[in-house]
C-alpha cells in the first residue's frame, strides 16, 4: 500500500465513528477492472452504456431529491463518465422541479459524458475557487477512473464546501476505488451512492469513513457474487431434536494466559456450541465450561464428536505453543488458529490438514505474511490461498477470505470491539460455528456477523466479557 496521505488529506484527522456509516448487507463488491468487465458484458447483452448512465443518473437524482428536500442543489461535474452521471441527474432533477446548478471542472472528455452534457439544457458554470455553494452538493467529479491524487488547487476548492450536505456519486472524488491507495477525499460525503456494485474503498480503511452512508443503485449490472458485504445473521434456533453433542463440541487449548482461553471457551458456548472443553482451565466467565487437566484434554483430541479445536488465545510464541499446535494439527480436526498459533501452524497448513480459520489482527498478519502487497482484500485473499485456509483479517475493516476467492468485507463493525479480549471471543465464536459442520468460510462469516451484532446490541461500555455473559 502506498504510504502518505496524498495532497488531499494533509490536514485531516480520522472521522469519528458515526451510526450513519452503514453499507447494504450482502451486496456485491467490484474492483474498477471488474466493473468495466461487467459494463462490457452488459453492452454485449444489449444494454447500451448510455442506458446504464441514464439509470445511474436517475438513481443519483432520486437520492439528491430526497436529500435536498426542496433546497437548491449544486452538481459538480468532472470530465469522465462520473461527470456524465452528474449531467443526467441535473436534467432529471430539473424536470422534477428542483433548483439545480451545474459547475464543471473540465469539459466532458468521453462520448457518453458529452451526450449527457448536451442533453442538459441549463447553464454550466466553471467550477472555480469562488463558486457559490448550495445546501446540497452532488460530487460527480471523479469515480472509478481516478488515476492520481487531486491537485492541491482542486482539493482546496472542494474543502470550501466542508460542512454542507454532500452526496458522492459512486465514490467521494479523490478516493482510489480499489483500496490500493490511502488518498482521502477533500470533501467527505454524508451519503455515497455506489453504482452497480460497492467498491473496495467503500469498505476499507482509511477511506470507508469518508463515504458516510453507502447506498447501492443496482443499475442492472450483473455483478458476480464472489465478493460481497456481510450478509444478515442466519437464524440461530437449534433444531427440535438437538442435543448437546449435535450442536457442536469445541476444544479450547489454553496457554499461559488462561483468561484469554476462558473467554474463547465461553464465547464458543454462547455462540451455540453444545459442549465446550477448556484445557487446564483458569478463570472463565461461565461455569458450564468443562475444564480438564492436560492429559485428559489430550485424550479428547481423538474424540470423534469434536467439531473444532481453538488454539492461540493467550498463548505466546515459543516451544510450548509449537508443541500444542503440532498436536492439534495431528488430530486432523477443524481448527481455529489465533495470534501466534497462526505463524506456528503456517508451514504445515494446506498439506492435507483439516479445514482451518485463521484470525490475525494487523500485527499478526504482518508477521505471518510479511511479503504480501495490495489492498487489504487482495492481501487477505493471497494469505488464504497460501495457507489454504479461511482468513479473518481483523480490524475495524475486517475482511474474510477463502482460498477459492470468496470474500466478505464486514465494514462497518462496532468500534466498541476495540478493547482487549474481543479477539479471543471471536476465536471461540469461530470454533462454535465451525463445530456445526459445513463450510469454513460460511462459519467464519457467521462468526464475524455474530460478534458485530452482539457488540452493537451492547454498545457503550462494552468489555469483552459482556459479549459472552448473557444471551442478549
Ligand atoms: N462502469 C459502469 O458500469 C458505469 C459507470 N458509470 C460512471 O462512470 C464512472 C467512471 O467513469 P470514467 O471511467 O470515465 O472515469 P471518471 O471517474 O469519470 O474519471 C475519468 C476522467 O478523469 C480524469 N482523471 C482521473 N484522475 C484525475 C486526476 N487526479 N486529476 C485530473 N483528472 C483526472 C481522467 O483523465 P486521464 O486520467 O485519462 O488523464 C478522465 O478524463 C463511474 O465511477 C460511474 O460514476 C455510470 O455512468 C454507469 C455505469
Ligand atoms: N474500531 C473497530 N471497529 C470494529 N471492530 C473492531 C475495531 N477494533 C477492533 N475490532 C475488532 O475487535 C477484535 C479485536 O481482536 P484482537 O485485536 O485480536 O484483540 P485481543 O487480542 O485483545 O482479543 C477483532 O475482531 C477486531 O476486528
Ligand atoms: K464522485
Amino acid at each position: 500500500m502506498t504510504k502518505g496521505w496524498g495532497n488531499a488529506s494533509k490536514s485531516k484527522s480520522p472521522q469519528a465513528w458515526d451510526r450513519r456509516m452503514t453499507v447494504p448487507a450482502d451486496a456485491p463488491i467490484l474492483t474498477a477492472d471488474a466493473m468495466r468487465a461487467a459494463e462490457a458484458a452488459c453492452a454485449a447483452a444489449g444494454v447500451s452504456l448510455s442506458e446504464l448512465m441514464e439509470r445511474a443518473g436517475a438513481a443519483v437524482a432520486d437520492v439528491a431529491w430526497r436529500m435536498a428536500a426542496g433546497a437548491p442543489v449544486l452538481i459538480l461535474c468532472g470530465p469522465g463518465n462520473n461527470g456524465g452521471d452528474g449531467y443526467v441527474a441535473a436534467r432529471l432533477l430539473k424536470a422534477r422541479g428542483a433548483k439545480v446548478r451545474v459547475a464543471a471542472l473540465a469539459p466532458p472528455a468521453t462520448d457518453l459524458a458529452r451526450a449527457a452534457r448536451a442533453a442538459w439544457d441549463g447553464p454550466v458554470e466553471a467550477f472555480a475557487p469562488d463558486t457559490a455553494p448550495a445546501p446540497l452538493i452532488v460530487d460527480a467529479l471523479f469515480g472509478v477512473g481516478l488515476t492520481r491524487p487531486l491537485s492541491d488547487e482542486w482539493s482546496a476548492m472542494l474543502r470550501r464546501f466542508a460542512g454542507r450536505r454532500v452526496l458522492a456519486v459512486d465514490v467521494p472524488s479523490g478516493i482510489e476505488s480499489d483500496g490500493l491507495q490511502d488518498w482521502l477525499p477533500p470533501l467527505p460525503a454524508a451519503v455515497t451512492l455506489a453504482l452497480g456494485a460497492l467498491k473496495p474503498a467503500h469498505l476499507l480503511l482509511p477511506t470507508a469513513p469518508a463515504c458516510g452512508r453507502v447506498l447501492l443503485a443496482p443499475i442492472g449490472i450483473d455483478a458476480e457474487r464472489r465478493m460481497r458485504t456481510l450478509p444478515p445473521l442466519p437464524p440461530e434456533t437449534p433444531t427440535a431434536d438437538a442435543h448437546k453433542f449435535s450442536r457442536g463440541m469445541v476444544l479450547v487449548r489454553a496457554g499461559p494466559m488462561k483468561g484469554a482461553a476462558g473467554l474463547s471457551a465461553a464465547a464458543a458456548l454462547r455462540a451455540g456450541a453444545g459442549y465446550v472443553v477448556l484445557e487446564d482451565g483458569g478463570p472463565a466467565p461461565l461455569s458450564a465450561i468443562i475444564a480438564e487437566a492436560p492429559a485428559a484434554f489430550r485424550a479428547r483430541l481423538d474424540d470423534p464428536r469434536v467439531g473444532a479445536i481453538v488454539v492461540g488465545p493467550g498463548f505466546p510464541a515459543g516451544d510450548a505453543l509449537a508443541a500444542a499446535v503440532g498436536e492439534v494439527l495431528d488430530a486432523g480436526k477443524p481448527l481455529v488458529l489465533d495470534a501466534a498459533a497462526i505463524g506456528a501452524a503456517l508451514p504445515r497448513l494446506g498439506k492435507g490438514t483439516a479445514a482451518a480459520i485463521l484470525t490475525p489482527h494487523e500485527g499478526e498478519f504482518a508477521r505471518a505474511f510479511p511479503d504480501l502487497r495490495g489492498s487489504k482484500i487482495e492481501r487477505a485473499l493471497a494469505a488464504a490461498r497460501r495457507a489454504q485456509a479461511v482468513v479473518i483479517y481483523k480490524g475495524a475493516d475486517t475482511v474474510i477470505a477463502a482460498p477459492d476467492g470468496r470474500v466478505v468485507a464486514a465494514w462497518p463493525g462496532s468500534p466498541w470491539l476495540a478493547t482487549a479480549g474481543t479477539g479471543d471471543v471471536l476465536a471461540g465464536v469461530c470454533g462454535a460455528m465451525l463445530a456445526r459442520g459445513g463450510d469454513a468460510f460460511d462459519a467464519a462469516v457467521a462468526a464475524v456477523g455474530w460478534h458485530i451484532a452482539r457488540a452493537r446490541s451492547i454498545g457503550r461500555g462494552l468489555v469483552a466479557d459482556d459479549l459472552v455473559k448473557t444471551a442478549k
